[in-house]
């Protein structure tokens, strides 16, 4: 019987295709969700990784996206909920538009497919099934030019909790809660150095530490409902 396939969210680019790059050398089959059509999405194609597209700007794009993943499977191993927009706050006209996109994408996505594709998880014939969200450090401290990203992410936190204590003990439920893991492409390297002097490592590792953590989450049976900071010992500065 071949392996259940695993779903990250947002997997055309950085984190999560990096994650689904390391899954698929483990072994694993993977499904990604991406929004727009790239020509490195071809690589990942060849290489046997399903796609489907998805915009979680809407409802309605959520649930079609559901309706499409139904059709692609009927069993899942885990969801990586990973797709996310880190755009700044916007002080004109725009806010209240900016802000419903953050939660539709980082708080009613995840919401609506864990609870529509619970069947999914729970048909996988494998010991372990697990639900990851992505989350982020300042979920918790919040953020001055973020305050709608670090809100839904923190609301994200919060469905991390409440899933976790709903679906054990058959499904794991965890978050991973990174800082500064990789630069955006705009980042220039005086930004880089302001931004590595924030944490007491001091350095901006790459997406290796975030797929390590995982692969801790996913190899654990007796790990749920927590979120794993892989900050750089932000809090410590
Ligand atoms: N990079 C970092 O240092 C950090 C990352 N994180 C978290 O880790 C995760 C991965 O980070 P990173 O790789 O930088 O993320 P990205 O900013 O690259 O976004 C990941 C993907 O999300 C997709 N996406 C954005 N909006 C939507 C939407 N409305 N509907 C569907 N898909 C959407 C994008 O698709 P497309 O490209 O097609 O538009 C993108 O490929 C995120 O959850 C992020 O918040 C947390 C802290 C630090
Ligand atoms: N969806 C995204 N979320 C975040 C990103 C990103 O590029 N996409 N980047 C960061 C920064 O690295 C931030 O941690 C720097 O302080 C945060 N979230």
């Amino acid at each position: 019987m071949s392996a259940s396939p695993i779903l990250i969210t947002g997997g055309a680019r950085r984190l999560g295709r990096h994650c689904a790059e390391r899954l698929l050398d483990d072994g694993h089959p993977v499904i990604i969700s991406y929004r727009r059509e790239r020509d490195e999405l071809e690589a990942l194609r060849r290489r046997g990784v399903a796609t489907l597209q998805a915009d979680f700007a809407s409802e309605a794009g959520i649930l079609d996206f559901i309706a499409r993943l139904k059709t692609e499977t009927d069993t899942l191993r885990a969801i990586v909920h990973n797709a996310s927009d880190w755009t700044p706050d916007s002080p004109g006209d725009d806010a209240g538009a900016n802000f419903e996109r953050l939660f539709r994408v980082h708080m009613q996505a995840p919401y609506l497919i864990n609870l529509h594709c619970r069947e999914l998880l729970a048909a996988c014939p494998e010991p372990l099934r697990d639900i990851v969200h992505m989350s982020d450090y300042v979920a918790r401290r919040g953020s001055k030019k973020h305050v709608a990203y670090a809100a839904t992410k923190a609301g994200l936190d919060n469905l991390t909790l409440s899933f976790a204590a709903m679906y054990a003990p058959s499904i794991q439920v965890n978050a991973i809660a990174p800082a500064l893991v990789m630069l955006g492409e705009d980042d220039d390297a005086a930004y880089a150095e302001k931004a590595m002097a924030k944490s007491a490592m001091r350095m901006i590792p790459g997406p290796g530490v975030v797929y390590q953590s995982l692969r801790y989450l996913l190899d654990n049976r007796y790990v749920t409902g927590v979120t794993l900071p892989v900050d750089g010992g932000r809090h410590l500065r």
